[in-house]
């Protein structure tokens, strides 16, 4: 079977820093969840960035491949939907409107907004949507977060510690969504909650400059 997406040999070296990745190569599978673990300042993040073609600064070599075809990771965008560990919304908005602009951001129909509410739904948010989201608690903020960014429609969802807010119960629902979800690929940078995901494949990041990435 194909991946669904693949770097290959990837190099990477922040601007007069450290090289953070060398030679490192990857593949995601539709329909997996790929769990990315390692210690703090390894490159997690830096990874999901660099899949997400945000990182356009220092030393960047790589192969990439979306279905098979060559891709620039910029162009990885339209395929992909990425939770990062920072909020990123409009703070005077309310969580409806919020939805909306997303939506117009993405042009997408009335169906992402009703995916949108599902997910707010099912984090146990929804009664917050009519406020503005600058009321919300850090955990609340999150879960509009995340129901944004995975209800859009593509197929590779990139999640940066995507737990660390939640409440219990709202982890065990996202696990749970992310568990019976075989349409999607997800990868998910995690320090903790692999058990949530038993089965699921674990890319294990070792310290820089000390030896290459082991994928297991
Ligand atoms: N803008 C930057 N310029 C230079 N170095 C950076 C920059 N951003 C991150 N780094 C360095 O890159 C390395 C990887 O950082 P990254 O944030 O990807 O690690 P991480 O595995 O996600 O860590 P954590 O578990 O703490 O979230 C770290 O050594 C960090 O200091």
């Amino acid at each position: 079977m194909e991946p669904l997406f693949s770097l290959q040999n990837l190099t990477y070296r922040y601007d007069g820093g450290a090289t953070i990745f060398q030679q490192f190569s990857f593949s995601i599978f539709s329909g997996e969840t790929v769990l990315l673990t390692g210690p703090n300042g390894v490159g997690k993040t830096t990874l999901l960035h660099i899949i997400s073609g945000l990182l356009d600064k220092g030393e960047l070599h790589y192969q990439a491949f979306y279905k098979g075809n060559p891709i620039q990771l910029p162009d990885m965008r339209a395929h992909l939907s990425y939770v990062t560990s920072e909020t990123v919304m409009f703070s005077k908005l309310t969580g409806y409107e919020n939805i909306e602009c997303f939506r117009l951001l993405w042009k997408l129909d009335q169906q992402y907004v009703r995916k949108a509410n599902e997910l707010c739904s099912l984090l146990g948010m929804e009664e917050m949507l009519p406020l503005p989201v600058d009321q919300y608690s850090l955990g609340t903020k999150q879960k509009l977060h995340i129901a944004i960014a995975l209800a859009r429609p593509v197929e590779l969802y990139l999640m940066d510690e995507p737990f660390n807010s939640l409440d219990r119960l709202s982890r065990d629902r996202l696990a749970e969504w992310i568990q019976g979800d075989r349409q999607h690929a997800y990868l998910i940078a995690s320090h903790v909650h692999q058990e949530r995901f038993p089965g699921s494949r674990i890319i294990s990041l070792t310290r820089p400059n000390n030896e290459d990435k082991i994928e297991k």
